[in-house]
């Protein structure tokens, strides 16, 4: 739902001048960013090299693993076979898209209105009566905008939808599509292993990859304590590979309730957990609450790629990490299922995997 019959994103409000955001924008008190310092090495995702993984070095590769996923649902890799020229490429086309496209040429590739999930251009919509009236945080508006892109499988990959603006977009979004998959593909491996489960249990679980890929253009803005450029959630699917520019702002709930400042790897990329490995790992792995600041001075892009279920996949927990001493924790969902319950309650953090717990 839009708030008038205009398009509105946020960049041209951004650049209008105003020192006050509309009030749509501004958070409720308990879910404003503290400002935060830089992390300090005892604070910040751990950083696995995928380099270290040759058969003989396995078994440290896996066991970091299990810890990053245990005890943050998140991790940086380095040496993970993107080269850092496809990385630059993709951050590049994204910030010349919003920076330098003009807008009427934008907005052919502008989202369906109020839409679920829909392709293009686009900025956060769904406010008021779409969601839960009780949940103050979900109808805030984000400070954000972005190009959301459906990759995978490829009968939904029509790169025709995609920005021609400029002329290398096509073609490095295709090339960067492809590399991310074999990446997610290889990590939900290493993941599964790193359970004691067969290399490819996880990606059996997920069955047909459906990967989207989300370019986020956060506008400099005035007012960055009362604001979010993403609220607060995890993602739905299994997991997310994400990279960021030098600007930073991405934090993640660490503990459960401190907020770490994730430090912009040029070369690296961010892993995050998502809701889905968090049921299949029967909990044991937790997926990753995060969220967007935004700042008064710079421009931010990150490039997420999630990878998810097809909406008629049911989701468990393995029977092999389910015993007497650890029983179910989730009850089995169809993906599709957890998709229109996110989409009609809003992300608030982790209540839609929560609502699947046996013994809340
Ligand atoms: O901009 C970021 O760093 C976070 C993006 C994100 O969490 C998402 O698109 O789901
Ligand atoms: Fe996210």
């Amino acid at each position: 739902m839009q708030l008038t019959g205009e398009p509105i994103r946020v960049q041209p409000l951004s650049q209008s001048g105003q020192t006050r955001v509309p009030p749509q924008y501004i958070q409720p008190i308990q879910h404003r960013p503290v400002p935060n310092n830089l992390p300090d090495s005892e604070s910040t995702v751990p950083l696995i090299n995928l380099f270290n993984f040759d058969p003989k070095r396995r078994n440290p590769t896996r066991e970091s693993i299990a810890a990053a996923c245990r005890e943050w649902g998140a991790f940086h890799v380095t040496n993970h076979g993107v080269s850092s020229t496809l990385l630059d490429a993709v951050r590049q086309v994204g910030l010349t898209f919003f920076n330098d496209c003009p807008m009427p040429e934008k907005l052919r590739y502008a989202c369906v209105d109020g839409a679920a999930a829909s392709e293009g251009y686009g900025t956060k919509m769904l406010v008021g009566s779409e969601q839960e009236e009780n949940d103050a945080a979900s109808e805030v508006l984000d400070w954000r905008d972005f190009f959301d892109h459906k990759t995978f499988p490829l009968s939904r990959r029509n790169p025709n939808k995609w920005p021609e603006f400029p002329s290398d977009y096509r073609e490095v979004m295709v090339n960067y599509s492809d590399e991310m998959k074999v990446l997610a593909q290889k990590l939900l491996g290493l993941i599964s292993e790193s359970l004691g489960l067969r290399r490819s249990y996880i990606e059996d679980a997920v069955g047909e990859i459906y990967q989207n890929i989300t370019v986020s253009y956060y506008p400099p803005c005035p007012q960055p304590e009362l604001t979010l450029g993403l609220q607060s959630h995890s993602d739905i699917g299994a997991i997310t590979l994400l990279i960021q520019d030098d600007v930073g702002g991405l934090q993640v709930l660490n503990s459960g309730d401190k907020w770490v400042t994730v430090q912009p790897l040029s070369d690296a990329i961010l892993v995050l957990l998502a809701d889905q490995t968090e049921i299949i790992t029967n909990g044991k792995y937790r997926s990753c609450v995060h969220r967007a600041a935004t700042n008064p001075d710079r421009a931010r892009l990150s490039v997420a790629t999630f990878h998810d279920p097809a909406k008629t996949v049911r989701i468990s927990p393995a029977s092999e990490l389910i015993n007497e001493s650890s029983p179910a924790k989730f009850r089995e969902v169809v993906y599709g299922d957890y998709i229109s319950s996110w989409y009609s309650k809003g992300p608030g953090g982790k209540r839609n995997i929560d609502a699947l717990l046996l013994e809340p």
